[in-house]
Formats: C-alpha cells, sequence, structure tokens
C-alpha cells in the first residue's frame, strides 16, 4: 500500500451539490471567447496572465471570490490570499500531459472538482530514477489520487516541487492499490468508474503582481 506524502489533503464534499451546480452554471456563462481550447481539454484563466515580470491582476468575479476567499481562509497559502484560478475542461477520454506547475506560483495548488471525478497521477521527474531500463510512464508513477466531484484537494511542498501530475486521457478508471486516498473518497480498490465530463477550479496565489494602475512604474501592488 503506497501512503500520500502529509503534504497532500483530500477533503471530500467541501462544497454541496447546489453549490456545485452553482459554479458550473457561471463557468459555462463565460463568453466563448473566455474558453481556449487546447489539445485535449478547453480552459479559462482568471485573475490575470502570470509572468516571469509579475501578473497584471485583474480582479476575480465574485462568484469565484467566494470559494478562493474559503481556501485562503484555512491557510493554505500561509496568509495570503489566492488571485488566480484556472478553470479546466475535460471531456471522457481526455487529460493533462505530466507536468509541474512551475515558479510563478506559491508552491501549493488547490483544486475543486466539478460535474465527475477523475485520477492525478503523480510521476517522478525523469532523472530521478535509476538508470536502468527506459523510463516509461507507468514506471516512473509513484501514486494517484481520486478526485470526486465537490472534493478539494490541496497539494503542497514535495508534493508541488518534485513530482510531476498528469491526467491519462482515459475514459474510465480502473481504482488499484495505486491510489492513496481510497478510503477518504469512499472507494473501494477493484472499482472501475466511468468518467463523465469534469471541470475543474484549480486556486492558486501568484505572488508577483503588477498593478494595473502603477504600470508605468512597474511597481508591485
Ligand atoms: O484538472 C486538474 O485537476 C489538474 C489541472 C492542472 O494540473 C493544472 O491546471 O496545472
Ligand atoms: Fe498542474
Amino acid at each position: 500500500m503506497i501512503k500520500a506524502p502529509p503534504t497532500v489533503y483530500y477533503i471530500p464534499d467541501f462544497i454541496t451539490e447546489v453549490e456545485e451546480q452553482y459554479l458550473l452554471q457561471e463557468v459555462y456563462k463565460a463568453p466563448k471567447p473566455k474558453w481556449t481550447q487546447l489539445s485535449g481539454r478547453r480552459l479559462q484563466n482568471w485573475g490575470g496572465l502570470p509572468r516571469p515580470k509579475g501578473m497584471l491582476a485583474e480582479k476575480l468575479p465574485d462568484w469565484l471570490l467566494k470559494y478562493t476567499n474559503r481556501i485562503s481562509d484555512l491557510g493554505a497559502f500561509n496568509g495570503k490570499a489566492a488571485n488566480h484560478v484556472l478553470v479546466n475542461e475535460y471531456k471522457p477520454g481526455e487529460g493533462i500531459m505530466p507536468h509541474e506547475d512551475g515558479p510563478l506560483y506559491h508552491p501549493t495548488v488547490t483544486t475543486i472538482s466539478l460535474g465527475s471525478h477523475t485520477l492525478l497521477d503523480f510521476y517522478r521527474p525523469i532523472g530521478q530514477c535509476g538508470t536502468e531500463g527506459p523510463q516509461d510512464e507507468e514506471s516512473r508513477c509513484l501514486l494517484s489520487l481520486l478526485l470526486r466531484p465537490r472534493s478539494l484537494l490541496i497539494l503542497r511542498e514535495e508534493m508541488y516541487e518534485r513530482l510531476l501530475h498528469g491526467i491519462r486521457n482515459d475514459w474510465e478508471d480502473t481504482l488499484t492499490e495505486r491510489v492513496a486516498n481510497l478510503s477518504s473518497a469512499s472507494a473501494q480498490p477493484g472499482g472501475v468508474l466511468t468518467r463523465g465530463t469534469r471541470v475543474s477550479l484549480t486556486i492558486r496565489h501568484v505572488p508577483k503582481v503588477i498593478c494595473a494602475n502603477l504600470l508605468l512604474g512597474r511597481k508591485k501592488c
């Protein structure tokens, strides 16, 4: 049995079904140009575009602020407030390649799942493993987490900084011993879950921010 490191917090039913429907409604109310279509998913960016020189901050809409504030109040960002939200939509069969979230964010990522479950997989970065044999995705895979709709996931520290995360392009997920949070996600090993359309809200704190009215001076807010 593989245990998740202590820098993972999985909170089932963080929001109610009514709140889930409300958030989905707001996500789908956004005008079409707000969506960016990528291969395998589409996304909405809220709060500004994080860049190395700083994010030109835009106020989050009230429907998101209600939830970002709730997460900030849990102390997820060490007393700072979340100021950035990425909305990802995955249809069944879609996913996201293993990746790191990078240095532009405070090293905590919090995710609310809406509409469907998914399996989030964690990988050792290439080069950290032994030199024997090819390092295919399967052998680098450390553990997975089952994210149920309405749950909140908080990843911090080494789970954020030392591992890659990704979602396989699958239509269903078989629950094995590699899923580290089976019991807190009320699931049994051996079960098979069919994916529906999942919308995730990835809520983060971008420390380096430029205020619009101070843009010329490039001062921080
Ligand atoms: O949809 C998810 O839960 C993961 C999204 C993600 O990894 C990202 O936006 O960087
Ligand atoms: Fe990510």
